[in-house]
């Protein structure tokens, strides 16, 4: 899998060959070892080019044989082959050079990129570090806060970057095989030493220690319980300090502790499941290889709150026209300062010209009569959405696509009131919109086809992950952080405080707790959707015991603080204490304290110690038992599916893979025992009896979770 040609008399060239990227697969290693020793025995051959075919240089090591035993060649002794011999070898980089990629390369004495071209070393982001001897050779040629910067972040960079970064010797707007080619003839003859990168030292810098230092705190910071940054800084650390070979030999034992790690097969996971959403199915055979997206130009969006903001901006950016609709002059006047705004300092920090020619305003669904699809963002009430749409009938031509942003609402009911419901779809974006990666894409019973394959690929266009889901109440995300949230609350009851509840989970890796995670989103929304569902307010029987509802537990605590005005961040005051309204230090408040002191008086319920342990099983467990659910009930394709759903849309830490791949790490009959104990103290809640689907995977010996599907009984999937 690599090809060898003596071209212009002198120059072997040799071809990386192993589609769509070029991986360094067990196959390509024996190529590439077998062709360079063919190229430096070869008395013809005075200098080697090494490129890779289809635009591509090399997407790094084969990911997918990282679950398989070693075979062929290792990639070490091969790179150090090729820095070793003496003839020099030219890397032509087009397309890509990622991980062991670049790492081949910079073993390379000289390196041509295509100005498109992009290099990196992303392992960090596979839970790995470049354990190829990118760790030892880069800080040598960069010098070590670059290095650093680079390793720990897994950053791809441009070719432009590159050469300042003197990571490249040259870019060109050409052919750059053929531009490899002329660097190689012109160095025929000169000296390779100072080429080598692992013969150089690293550049002198004073206060290592303290670089060191702040290095390790940042990413510490950054990536909450991650493994493979630390080890990354760690390693950097060995090429400043140590000689070469003893470098080597840290970052390979560095690396044998990530690769054995669960956060590796975590992180790797992630990158398959990535992948994989997006290839979506319907009951009807139609999937993402069968099915055309309409190419969209033009968008609406009504309703310029805090989601439509964010989407216009997503869809501004993705190079789309967009009319965004307000009912009133002071929100559209509102909307159009925050639209703008954020276009304004993003297009500043990138320096480029904001696309504000992309946007006009308008207080009149008129405007929509043309756009090619529209996206509402009105707030959340059935009867409201219903209007819109049935006007967006009557005002949009007859081919405009619908979607809306429900987070939770019946798509086919409000598709319903629609002279075109196959045209309806939901588009559930994640606040805030421009910055959150996911997107739930809600195929209703009715959507066409052509209507989900446009909206998973205009979310691909925006840059999101796009995700299709089932068209149940609050669809996968938010259906499962009700269980989520449920338990952090019992817990509240329990004996917990906010902020031990929020430890436990920062701790297990979530960016944020959940009551932070509540004040930031504002309490008053959850407290208006339970009021229009019934769960609260006169509605309710006034006989009923105030901690059950429709049968099951219900914790009032939620409702008793917005009673008292506290709504978060908004108000100064929620969960947490705040220094003023808008304020975002979240200070532990001795008021909930009491409050919560006064609540368990007056509702008889014993305090008791609650362990970190109990706190972070009831919660994610609790949100992992619905996950088998949505899968029973075929709302969601895979648990790849619901995986990236938390990934993206909900914080959870990547490095653990998502909620049903941490309930496969954890160990299936683990997780049912944990359960069937919970339910067993709590027979009042129902979300934590474990699931059917839970209890046949165990009873099957838990298979994998690649293998899952074929478990799931759903006769009615959605997907
Ligand atoms: C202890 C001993 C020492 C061991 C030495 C270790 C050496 C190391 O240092 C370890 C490494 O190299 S780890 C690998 C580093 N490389 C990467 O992370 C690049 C991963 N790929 C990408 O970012 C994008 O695919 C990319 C930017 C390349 C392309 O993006 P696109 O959006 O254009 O396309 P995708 O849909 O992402 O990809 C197309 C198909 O290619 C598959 N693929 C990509 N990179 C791969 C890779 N490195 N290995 C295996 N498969 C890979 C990808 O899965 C997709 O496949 P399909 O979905 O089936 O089409
Ligand atoms: N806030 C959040 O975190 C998320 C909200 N959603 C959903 O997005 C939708 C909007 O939510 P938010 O942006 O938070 O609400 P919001 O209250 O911030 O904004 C709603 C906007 O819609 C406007 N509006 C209402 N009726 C209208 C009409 N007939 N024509 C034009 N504009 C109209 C209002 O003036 C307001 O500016 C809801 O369905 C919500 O459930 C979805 C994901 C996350």
């Amino acid at each position: 899998m690599a090809q060898y040609a003596r071209t212009k008399g002198s120059i072997a060239l040799i071809t990386l060959t192993n589609p769509p990227v070029n991986a360094l697969s067990s196959a390509v290693r024996k190529g590439i070892t077998e062709t360079v020793s063919r190229a430096l025995n070869d008395t013809q051959v005075k200098a080697v080019v090494l490129c890779g075919e289809n635009g591509q240089f090399c997407g790094g090591a084969d990911i997918k044989e990282f679950a398989k035993p070693m075979s062929g060649p290792a990639l070490v002794p091969m790179i150090h082959a090729i820095e070793a011999g003496e003839k020099p070898v030219v890397a032509a980089i087009e397309g890509i050079a990622l991980g062991g990629g670049l790492e081949l390369a910079l073993g390379c004495h000289y390196r041509v990129a295509h100005a498109k071209a992009r290099m990196g070393l992303p392992e960090v982001t596979l839970g790995l570090l470049p354990a190829a001897g990118g760790t030892q050779r880069l800080p040598r040629l960069t010098g070590i806060p670059t290095a650093l910067e680079l390793i720990t972040t897994g950053r791809h960079i441009t070719a432009q970057e590159a050469l300042k970064l003197g990571i490249v010797d040259k870019v060109t707007d050409g052919n750059v095989v053929d531009a490899a080619m002329e660097m190689a003839l012109s160095v025929i003859g000169r000296p390779l030493s100072p080429r080598r990168l692992s013969t150089l030292s690293t550049p002198p810098l004073a206060n290592l220690d303290g670089v060191f230092e702040a290095a390790m705190a940042q990413v510490k910071r950054r990536s909450r319980g991650a493994m493979a940054p630390v080890a990354c800084v760690k390693a950097v650390r060995a090429a400043a300090e140590l000689p070469y070979s003893q470098g080597m030999k840290r970052e390979l034992e560095l690396m044998g502790t990530l690769m054995s790690s669960g956060q590796a097969k975590a992180l790797q996971y992630c990158f398959f499941a990535q992948r994989a959403v997006g290839k979506w199915s319907l009951p009807n055979g139609a999937q993402w290889n069968n099915s055309r997206p309409r190419d969209i130009r033009t968008a609406g969006v009504i309703g310029l709150g805090t989601m439509g903001r964010g989407i216009v901006v997503s869809l501004v950016k993705a190079g789309i026209s967009v009319v965004a609709v307000e009912m009133e002059e002071k929100q559209l006047d509102l909307g159009r300062k925050e639209v703008t705004g954020i276009l304004e300092r993003d297009a500043k920090r990138r320096g480029v010209t904001a696309p504000l020619h992309l946007i006009s305003f308008a207080l009149s669904l008129q405007s929509l009569r043309g756009v090619d699809l529209v996206i509402e963002a009105v707030f959340e009430d059935m009867e409201l959405k219903k209007r819109v749409f049935a006007d967006l009938s009557r005002v949009c031509n007859q081919n405009t696509m619908l979607c809306t942003n429900t987070s939770g609402l019946d798509v086919d009911q409000i598709a319903s009131v629609t002279d075109r419901p196959p045209l309806v779809v939901g588009m559930h974006f994640f606040a805030p919109a421009h910055v959150m990666k996911l997107l739930e894409v809600v195929c209703g019973p009715r959507s066409s086809a052509e209507a989900v394959a446009t909206a998973m690929s205009l979310g691909k266009r925006m840059g999101k992950v796009s995700v299709a889901v089932g068209n149940c109440p609050g669809f996968v995300g938010n259906r499962m952080l009700k269980s989520y949230m449920d338990e952090s609350v019992f817990l509240l009851e329990e004996g917990a405080s906010p902020e031990q509840v929020d430890q436990a989970l920062e701790e297990f890796g979530f960016a944020l707790g959940i009551f932070k995670v509540g004040d930031l989103s504002g309490l008053d929304v959850g407290w208006r959707v339970r009021k229009s569902s019934g769960l609260i307010g006169p509605d309710v029987n006034p006989t009923f015991p105030s901690r059950v509802r429709q049968g099951r537990r219900y914790c009032p605590l939620p409702d008793l603080l917005c009673e008292q005005g506290r709504w978060g961040q908004k108000t100064g005051r929620g969960w947490y204490l705040y220094d003023s309204a808008g304020g975002r230090v979240a200070r532990p408040d001795p008021e909930i304290q009491r409050f919560l002191q006064d609540y368990r008086l007056r509702y008889g319920i014993p305090s008791r110690r609650i362990s970190e342990q109990e706190v972070v099983e009831r919660c994610v467990f609790a949100l992992a038992n619905e996950g088998f659910q949505v899968l029973e009930d075929g709302m969601a394709a895979g648990p790849e599916d619901i995986d990236m759903v938390y990934v993206f849309g909900y914080g959870w830490p990547r490095h653990r893979g998502g909620p049903m791949f941490h309930a496969a790490q954890v160990g299936l009959p683990r997780v049912l025992q944990r359960l069937e104990f919970y339910y067993r103290e709590n027979p009042d809640i129902p979300h934590l009896q474990p699931s059917a689907l839970l209890r046949r995977l165990v009873g099957a010996g838990s298979p994998p979770i690649q293998q899952w599907k074929q478990y799931i009984r759903s006769t009615h999937s959605q997907l």
